[in-house]
């Protein structure tokens, strides 16, 4: 079913703002100060994960001042629900990572199904250590190993459906200007 125009301004004219456009810019160099401390010099191999690691990736990037290779997969388990399923692979990466420092770029953490999958993956073809960053974890008790963290984490979000910086909503607002949460999720 489509979701029309008016019903999507809705949505965005009635979420609450959760972290300003601001915020999450300091959050992004915060992040990649942290990755530069940890990888300069270790011939990172990054994976954004399509779609939401679009952006966390895409303004990361040139914060990196070292040499890397950035490349993409495609996995997801939401489409464009707001209740997850089973993980869909709709393109396993490509390159080869044997041996390699790979750094998984998403943008956010909720049960963890997600990332945990692509690392496991990344492993499994070889990669030498798998490093994990992701915008927002999302606070809960619900992740899918009890102490699942990501390596690095830009912002602690609370425990409702986001959309904005990569994540949709529908399909939408994934261009939204900070991170907002859904009126009533
Ligand atoms: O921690 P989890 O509970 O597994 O959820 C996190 C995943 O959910 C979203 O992807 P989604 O499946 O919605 O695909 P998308 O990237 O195309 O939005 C998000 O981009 C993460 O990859
Ligand atoms: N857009 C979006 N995708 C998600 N995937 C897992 N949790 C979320 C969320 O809160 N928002």
């Amino acid at each position: 079913m489509t979701t029309s125009h008016d019903e999507l301004q809705k949505v965005f004219d009635e979420a609450d703002c959760i972290c300003t456009e601001q915020e999450v810019q300091q959050a992004i160099e915060r992040m990649a100060s942290a990755i530069t401390d940890q990888l300069k010099g270790r011939d990172p191999l990054l994976f954004c994960v399509m779609n939401g690691g679009l952006i966390l990736m895409g303004q990361l990037l040139p914060k990196l001042k070292f040499p890397l290779q950035a490349e993409y997969l495609h996995a997801t388990r939401y489409r464009q629900e707001t209740t997850g399923g089973i993980l869909e692979w709709k393109l396993r990466p490509e390159a080869d990572m044997r041996g390699r420092t790979v750094l998984i770029v998403d943008d956010i953490l909720d049960e963890g199904t997600t990332l945990n999958a692509i690392a496991d993956y990344c492993k499994a073809q070889g990669a030498a250590e798998v490093q994990t960053a992701v915008l927002v974890d999302k606070q809960h008790d619900r992740k899918c190993r009890p102490d699942l963290k990501a390596d690095f984490t830009g912002l602690d979000v609370e425990d409702r459906f986001l959309f904005g910086y990569g994540m949709d909503y529908k399909g939408y607002w994934r261009n939204a200007p900070g991170i907002y949460a859904v009126k009533g999720l």
